[in-house]
């Protein structure tokens, strides 16, 4: 087994850990272009730990823009092996209300603009997403959810949207309808690119407003958001440093068999492979391709 290296994704809000020991901030090159940002390497607790600003510090990167494929490449190339992403969300329920850390469980991706898989010409592979966070590392996080008294909800379902706008009311209302329980920018096509580089994923989508349906509360803004973020930044926290208290420091392996994504994935034959992308397929795909 191998020693456990936790990655996180920090959203909107999250440009830092500070409680990380010893911590340097590193760039790292990828063959898909630069991450967001340089990731932050150090540990707590004797946990190695890899933080990551999804939008960059200072937050100059929109969803749209993210190189979600850099981003994941680089978390796996430094030694990743587990995902957890902090997401700021709408939520599109009366009881979850700001201030809810829902335990996604579920995605809906409508996101149209974005480069979502590491395969293409000369390297076919098809990974599942029916199941598209690891119940391992979920169980983990409603356990630290609840011995940090922080109010969540386990399971729902994330509708990604592209953004960068808000949504329509009548957007909000559909979404609504197709049982959708919150809605953010950001997590697609992240956890496909986590699944496919065999990274154990799980999100905590921290609700900051309700989108634009709730009549009593009308339009979702920036100024509303932020003022519900301060908050959230705090609870999440707490909730990675209860987390870490308690992750096992050996790799265990996903209940849902994510590490184990690319078993039977790729399509292509060896002698019709592209030599160049399997170059570029080095992190995420190294355990399958190098046998
Ligand atoms: C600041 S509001 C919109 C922005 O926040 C969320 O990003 P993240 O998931 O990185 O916290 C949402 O998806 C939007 O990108
Ligand atoms: N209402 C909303 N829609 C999309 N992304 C969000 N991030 C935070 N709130 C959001």
């Amino acid at each position: 087994m191998s020693k456990s290296k936790l990655g996180i994704i920090g959203g909107s809000g999250v440009y830092n850990l500070p409680e990380l020991s010893g911590a340097k901030w590193h760039d790292i090159a990828t063959p898909w272009g630069a991450p967001s940002d340089a990731l932050l390497e150090g540990e707590i607790d004797g946990l190695p730990l890899v933080f990551l600003p999804r939008h960059g510090r200072g937050h100059a990167v929109g969803p749209s823009d993210i190189n979600y494929r850099a981003n994941i490449d680089a978390l796996k190339r430094v030694g990743c092996t587990h995902l957890v992403s902090l997401s700021a969300c709408g939520s599109l329920r009366e009881d979850l209300p700001p201030g809810t850390f829902v335990l996604v469980d579920q995605f809906i991706d409508r996101t149209f603009k974005r480069e979502k898989s590491f395969f293409g010409p000369g390297c076919v592979g098809h990974v599942s997403m029916a199941h598209p966070v690891s119940p391992t590392l979920v169980e983990r996080l409603e356990k630290a959810a609840q011995e940090a008294k922080i109010p969540h909800s386990r399971g729902g379902t994330y509708l990604a949207m592209e953004g960068p706008q808000f949504s329509t009311l009548a957007e909000s209302r559909l979404y609504r309808q197709w049982g959708c329980d919150v809605i953010g920018m950001t997590n697609m096509p992240e956890a496909k690119l986590a699944r496919e580089a065999e990274l154990p994923y799980a999100t905590v989508a921290m609700v900051t407003d309700f989108d634009s349906w709730h009549p009593a509360h009308g339009e979702v803004d920036v100024r509303q958001i932020i003022a519900q973020i301060t908050d959230n930044v705090e609870k999440a926290r707490k909730l990675i440093l209860t987390l870490i208290s308690d992750f096992p420091r050996e790799a265990e392996p996903c209940a849902g068999g994510s590490d184990k994504a690319l078993e039977f994935a790729i399509l292509t034959a060896p002698e019709n492979r592209d030599p160049e992308l399997m170059k570029k397929l080095d992190a995420v795909a190294s355990r399958v391709l190098s046998r």
